[in-house]
């Protein structure tokens, strides 16, 4: 699998400094070396680490980070999106030409994947976005590459422009793409030919096909599996043609994912899609977002941490921590506690999110009753304000009223208040086990579980 040596080792920098609740400079220090090492070890370019480990650093020793609640994750949570930034922040979508056909160009380097990765990208653009695609065969020195494409037209039932290994190049492509509009195409991809290494007589060629047909997107096609050859190659191709995006194969293979990290920052250009298999259904758009989460084993952690984020104050968030230490949490905290995760969005969605959780038989199995957060609230705030802060008042008769109140009986009030005690009763002895981190042995039922 690629990226697993990286991802281990990340993984392993990020749970050390996770559950910290200060985070130090020397901390810092600590966990930017060890991702520097991850980094050059998985082949990114050494600028781009360099460049990457300083605005880790810049960041992580910033007031997002240290004046945070959960100093720890916020480190995660930055390392995270410059990973994501690394390579290109958001998905990079295809070019749809304003005239039909949009045409597109691929080009690379012999054996990168070209002549698959055009007949996938057609199939993708029928099955997932509806389109018409025809494919030309324009790489007349591999012999076998005009058939191969023939083959895979066949295969998807796709019309493929050819006119032999004979002709010239540059009229194959004028030629197709003036059939793809008279037949009513909405895109076209031209399979051109590779070398062995980038020369001037492959540049001098594609640039001529280039100019003949203007195509919307020039899409280079680099295997991943070649490290840094694949990032010096990329380089080149875009020095010399208008390059537009990148198409990375053989990211299913054992690749350490250098290229896949530095070939964004070192030649500006989107990575638009990734191979991932020699089958043709196997090419994924890509979306960094979700392949740095995925090297960092986040499951969907960080939308968590940021609805979190925007849904607490912070100041009043450590008011609360300290209070449920010294167990003076009353019924006002309390609601004040239900509201936050309330506006955070239904239980089971929050319990979703968590890393691991569809790992976690228990929770797999839990169900949250939102109702029973009503029926919690209601009770809650049925109490007189002296109630909320002195449960204690609450007497058999202010049981019924609240009862009443709320639309539930005396045995819900009493049950609601004896489950208040007891969690009381848990954080205390959780704080005097050692300032709340170590966890009591039976774990704590919260009133809204089943
Ligand atoms: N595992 C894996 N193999 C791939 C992927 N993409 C392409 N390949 C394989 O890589 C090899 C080369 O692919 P081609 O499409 O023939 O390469 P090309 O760039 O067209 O080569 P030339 O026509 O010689 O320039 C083939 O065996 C493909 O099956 C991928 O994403 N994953």
């Amino acid at each position: 699998m690629a990226f697993e040596g990286l991802a281990e080792r990340l993984q392993a920098t990020m749970s050390k400094i996770k559950g910290k609740g200060k985070v130090n400079e020397a901390d810092v220090k600590e966990m930017a070396r060890e991702v520097r090492l991850a980094l050059l070890e998985a082949d990114v370019n050494f600028k781009v680490v360099k460049q990457f480990v300083n605005r880790i650093k810049e960041r992580a020793v910033g007031q997002e980070v240290m004046k945070s609640l959960t100093p720890g994750q916020q480190v995660i949570k930055v390392v995270n999106e410059e990973l994501t930034e690394l390579m290109g922040k958001e998905e990079s979508k295809l070019a749809v030409a304003d005239k039909a056909p949009t045409v597109i160009m691929m080009v690379g380097l012999q054996g990168s994947g070209k002549t698959t990765t055009a007949a996938k990208l057609a199939n993708h653009l029928r099955k997932e976005k509806n389109r018409n695609p025809m494919l030309v065969a324009a790489d007349v020195y591999r012999p076998a590459a005009i058939d191969q494409l023939e083959t895979l037209g066949k295969q998807l039932d796709m019309p493929v422009f050819s006119k032999g290994t004979e002709a010239n190049p540059v009229d194959i492509v004028r030629e197709g793409v003036e059939q793809a509009k008279a037949e009513n195409h909405d895109y076209v991809l031209l399979d051109t030919a590779g070398r062995l290494h980038v020369d001037e007589a492959l540049m001098d060629e594609l640039q001529q096909m280039g100019d003949a047909v203007q195509p919307h997107e020039v899409l280079l096609v680099v295997d991943a599996m070649t490290g840094q050859d694949a990032v010096n190659v990329a380089e080149q191709f875009n020095d010399q043609l208008p390059v537009s995006g990148v198409v990375l194969t053989k990211l299913d293979g054992d690749t350490r994912g250098g290229a896949a990290l530095s070939i964004r920052a070192v030649t500006d250009q989107p990575i638009k899609f990734a191979g991932m298999g020699e089958k043709i259904d196997q090419l994924e758009a890509f979306h960094p977002e979700r392949m740095a989460s995925r090297i960092l084993g986040m499951g969907d952690m960080l939308s968590l941490i940021e609805k979190a984020q925007t849904n607490v104050d912070e100041e009043r968030a450590k008011e609360l921590e300290k209070k449920m230490r010294n167990a003076d949490l009353t019924f006002e905290d309390f609601l004040e506690q239900l509201e936050q995760v309330k506006s955070m969005g239904p239980m089971e969605d929050i319990l979703s999110m968590m890393p691991g959780a569809g790992k976690m038989k228990g929770l797999k199995n839990m169900q949250v009753d939102e109702g029973q957060i009503d029926r919690i609230e209601a009770i809650v705030r049925s109490m007189t304000k002296a109630e909320k802060q002195d449960p204690k008042l609450m007497n058999a008769s202010r049981k019924r009223r609240i009862a009443k109140g709320s639309g539930t009986s005396v045995q819900d009030v009493n049950k609601l208040l004896k489950q208040f005690e007891d969690m009381k009763k848990m954080m205390k002895q959780m704080s005097s086990m050692g300032g709340g981190k170590k966890k009591g042995k039976g774990g704590m039922q919260l009133p809204f579980m089943r």
